[in-house]
């Protein structure tokens, strides 16, 4: 547990960069610090592993205050991850993975395995292990930060924009994969970004500040949706409290139809009839007319359409619905086989149910 209690950060020339602001991030969740620019998000972060110092206030790492910890003890609990991954430029990616287990008394040959290890887990595979971070790409190179975060197994970890440099495709990608890798870990983590739809993605919790450093809301993502505290948190959260709120699991059952399905290769009587193409393991590969000789091809394969879990969000079993070319979304099991389908009304009556409309 990370407890903030009371605290300010006053920088030399007079500037309150954090202003007497508590919270508690609790054990085994993500807190995400979010908020405009300046507004104390790097600041509180940097206080937590004595990069800087509080000014006022306390800040508890387990049980004991943060000043009252040896600094390199304190920092060896906590795993950082920052934007553009600071990785060391002159070791390759298997060297600054296994070089802090290594400094600290890990034997070369566990330590080297261990980075193998978490290499995979953050899905790099082998043959990234000796190059060096210039011959990564900005996604590869967070992934091996946030190996390296993770390779003396902190309890904590303190990640300042770790996906902010990516492109959209590339973050989103990574932020599922870190959730995913999260669900595995469990550390305690504060985050740091300013990116509001983020926040909500990954937050168990989040932390809004506004400028000044004072604490605008605390709560989960969806109360924040639901119930924003004021103006400020209202506006910040801006376009996503609508669209976004939907990007819960929802509770609402689903009416998903029988899907008529057809293997690419296959014949079939029902031309000119919306078909879903499924390859031989069953698995959905999207929307398809059959041709005149009614024979279902690879190419007529609609490959926009979006495909998504039946137990999956209503934001993205509503983007399925959209995508789709006739306004039927396709739904797969867990395994990713075909499950059903479902209607764009269908979403819309779920969203409804959802909202208590
Ligand atoms: N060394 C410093 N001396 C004086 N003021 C500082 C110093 N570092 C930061 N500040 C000020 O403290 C405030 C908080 O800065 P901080 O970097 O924590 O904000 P932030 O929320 O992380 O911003 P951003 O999202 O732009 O990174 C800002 O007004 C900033 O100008």
């Amino acid at each position: 547990m990370i407890v903030f209690d009371n605290v300010s950060k006053q920088y030399p020339d007079g500037t309150m960069g954090v202003d007497g602001l508590s919270f508690t991030a609790d054990e085994g969740q993500i807190t995400v610090l979010v908020g405009p620019s300046g507004c104390g998000k790097t600041t509180s972060l940097r206080m937590i592993n004595r990069l800087l110092e509080p000014t006022g206030g306390s800040i508890l790492v387990g049980d004991a205050d943060v000043m009252s910890q040896n600094v390199v003890a304190l920092r060896r609990q906590i795993g950082y991850v920052i934007q553009n991954s600071g990785l060391f430029p002159h070791r390759t990616v298997l060297g600054n993975v296994a070089s802090l287990p290594i400094m600290l008394g890990m034997s070369r040959k566990d330590a080297r395995a261990r980075a193998h290890e978490l290499l995979e887990t953050v899905g790099l595979d082998a043959s990234y292990a000796k190059r060096y971070p210039w011959q990564l790409s900005g996604g590869q190179q967070q992934r091996v930060g946030v190996a390296r975060a993770l390779a003396t197994d902190p309890p904590y970890m303190l990640m300042d924009e770790p996906f902010s440099a990516v492109d959209p495709i590339t973050r989103a990608q990574l932020q599922q994969e870190f959730l995913r890798i999260q669900s595995e870990v469990g550390k305690t983590i504060v985050m740091v970004t300013h990116d509001i739809d983020e926040a909500l993605t990954l937050g168990d919790r989040i932390v809004m500040l506004r400028t000044g450093g004072h604490l605008a809301q605390n709560a989960t993502p969806r109360e924040l949706l639901r119930n924003p505290a004021d103006e400020f948190v209202a506006n910040f959260v801006g376009r996503a409290r609508g669209y976004g709120a939907l990007g819960f699991t929802s509770d609402v059952q689903l009416d998903i139809q029988p899907a008529r399905s057809v293997r690419i290769g296959e014949q079939t009587a029902n031309d000119d009839e919306w078909l879903v193409a499924v390859d031989d393991e069953s698995r959905p590969l999207g929307w398809l007319r059959t041709d005149d000789e009614g024979i279902a091809q690879h190419a007529d394969v609609e490959h926009a359409t979006i495909i998504t879990r039946a137990d999956g969000t209503l934001r993205d079993i509503m983007d399925a619905a959209l995508s789709s070319p006739n306004g039927r979304g396709i739904l797969v099991h867990e395994d990713g086989t075909l499950r059903g389908v479902i209607t764009l009304e269908e979403v819309t009556r779920a969203i409804r149910v959802s909202k208590g409309l």
